[in-house]
């Protein structure tokens, strides 16, 4: 099965923005830099270097041979979507989009999101469950699948799967669950 595993990051000094009250800008951009490489590595050791693309302006240091796909600027939602199309074109048949903020993910994590029925959708949920970290997409099933990361999306990524007739799955994974978004995220992880 053709699979792409896609990244979405936003420009070095515009990532973790919400860190800022706690970490100085060397620091949110270096642990930004520390959760990036984990979550690239965990990819790369399942699906190998060719399929794992990072979504954005920047490659964020990493080898010049990175495929990056270039981000139409018009927030996250529309971002992946022009992902997903680009991938149906290349005739890929599971998408996985993965936050980049996912200190403790592991290849096991991302085999999950791979190993799932044909033509199902699955989703990671964030620690409260009602965020989305990452989502599996059968292609070219859900080419009309509408991302709606924002309040309450894994809700609303549940809903899209509905109104496709796709089959869902919820992916309960603790390297899936925790984000980092907020000051307390990073105590949660480091207790952990
Ligand atoms: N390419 C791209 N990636 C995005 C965009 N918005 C968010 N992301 C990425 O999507 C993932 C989840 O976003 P958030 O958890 O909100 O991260 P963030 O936007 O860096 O966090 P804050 O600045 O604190 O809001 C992270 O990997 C972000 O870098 C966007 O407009 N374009
Ligand atoms: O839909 C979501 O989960 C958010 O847009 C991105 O997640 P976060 O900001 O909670 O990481």
């Amino acid at each position: 099965m053709r699979c792409w595993i896609v990244i979405p990051i936003k420009a070095p000094q515009a990532c973790k923005t919400r860190l800022s009250s706690a970490l100085g800008d060397s620091e949110r951009q270096s642990l930004v830099a520390t959760m990036l490489h984990q979550t690239v590595s965990a990819a790369r050791a399942v699906a190998g270097r060719d399929r794992v693309l990072l979504l954005g302006p920047s490659r964020h240091g990493l080898a010049e041979d990175t495929p990056l796909l270039a981000d139409p600027g018009q927030g996250l939602n529309a971002a992946l979507a022009s992902a997903r199309d680009a991938a149906i074109v290349q005739d890929v048949h599971r998408l996985i989009c993965l936050s980049a903020d996912l200190p403790t993910i592991e290849p096991g994590d991302v085999a999950a999101l791979l190993d799932v029925p044909r033509d199902a959708i699955a989703l990671a949920p964030d620690r409260a469950g009602t965020g989305t970290n990452a989502l599996s997409l059968p292609l070219p099933a859900a080419a009309p699948f509408r991302f709606r990361y924002g309040e309450c999306s894994s809700d609303a990524h549940r809903a899209e799967a509905a109104r496709l007739g796709l089959p869902f799955l919820c992916l309960e994974r603790p390297g899936l669950a925790l984000d980092i978004d907020e000051p307390e995220d990073i105590a949660r992880w480091q207790q952990d």
